[in-house]
């Protein structure tokens, strides 16, 4: 299957996924000076209830935090999107050093980490209905970067023990991702993909300005979990990250001036 090493890695996935050098692939580049601010943008409204999440899981190609989507309980409102987008999970991609590791960059900037969290349009039945179709979908992305120790990730951390290898899962009850969340939601937005196959073309990206922060310490934790299942030769999960793709001809706008 894919993933992120040479032989099976982003610049291999056209192979069996070739929407991979489609109109709208993700992730870009943001250049600042270029994204026009548009006022009738909304204020991103992010209402999470901690009741809904459910479990964090090693899917061998990142970690995530899975909530249950059966309610408006944890929606995205505002911001680009019209209607209600629902929360169903939250994710990670790093690098194997601070100078790496995020999927957008800013001015060709990377970061060392970035967040991502997966909301689907109510306007279909599922997540995987959602996934299908062009306003599907809505990813907050954030930014990570090297500075003070961030106790709300360290609950994340914390619960990253038991699930080192690929295909395990513990529950993770009570969290709210509010926490994770950087005080400023200012945000650039553009019409973008999955990052990772199968890369669908079905993505509102609200990528937000102002970065959170993550300790070098934390950091290394991110990379001790792996790749690989129990029993395989350990591959440590680093670098799971698609470089930016080519914009295009879209435009990517700022809900700030
Ligand atoms: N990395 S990403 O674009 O946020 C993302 C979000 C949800 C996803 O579900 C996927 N397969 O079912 N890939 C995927 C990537
Ligand atoms: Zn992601």
């Amino acid at each position: 299957g894919w993933g992120y090493a040479e032989h099976n890695g982003p610049d291999k996935w056209f192979r069996n996924f070739p929407i991979a050098n489609g109109p709208r692939q993700s992730p870009i580049n943001i250049v600042s000076a270029e994204a026009a601010y548009d006022h009738a943008l909304q204020p991103l409204a992010l209402m999470y209830d901690p009741s809904t999440s459910l479990d964090i899981l090693n899917n061998g190609h990142s970690f995530q935090v899975t909530f249950a989507d059966d309610a408006d309980s944890s929606t995205l409102t505002g911001g680009p999107v019209s209607g209600t987008y629902r929360l169903k999970q939250f994710h990670f991609h790093w690098g194997s050093s601070d100078d790496k590791g995020s999927e957008h960059t800013v001015d060709s900037k990377m970061f060392p980490a970035e967040l991502h969290l997966v909301h689907w349009n109510t306007a279909y039945p599922s997540f995987s209905e959602a996934a299908s179709k062009p306003d599907g979908l809505a990813v907050v992305g954030i930014f990570l970067e090297v500075g003070d120790e961030n106790p709300a990730l360290q609950k994340v951390l914390d619960a990253l023990g038991p699930i080192k290898a690929k295909g395990t899962q513990t529950s993770f009850a009570d969290f709210d991702p509010s926490v994770l969340l950087p005080d400023s939601l200012d945000y650039w937005t553009y019409d973008g993909s999955l990052t990772t196959p199968p890369l669908l073309q079905s993505v509102t990206w609200i990528v937000c300005k102002q970065p959170i922060s993550i300790s070098s310490v934390q950091m290394e934790e991110f990379r001790n979990l792996l790749f690989s299942a129990e029993g395989e030769p350990e591959r440590y999960m680093v670098d799971n990250y698609r470089s930016p793709q080519p914009l295009k001809g879209r435009k990517v706008r700022a809900s700030f001036e």
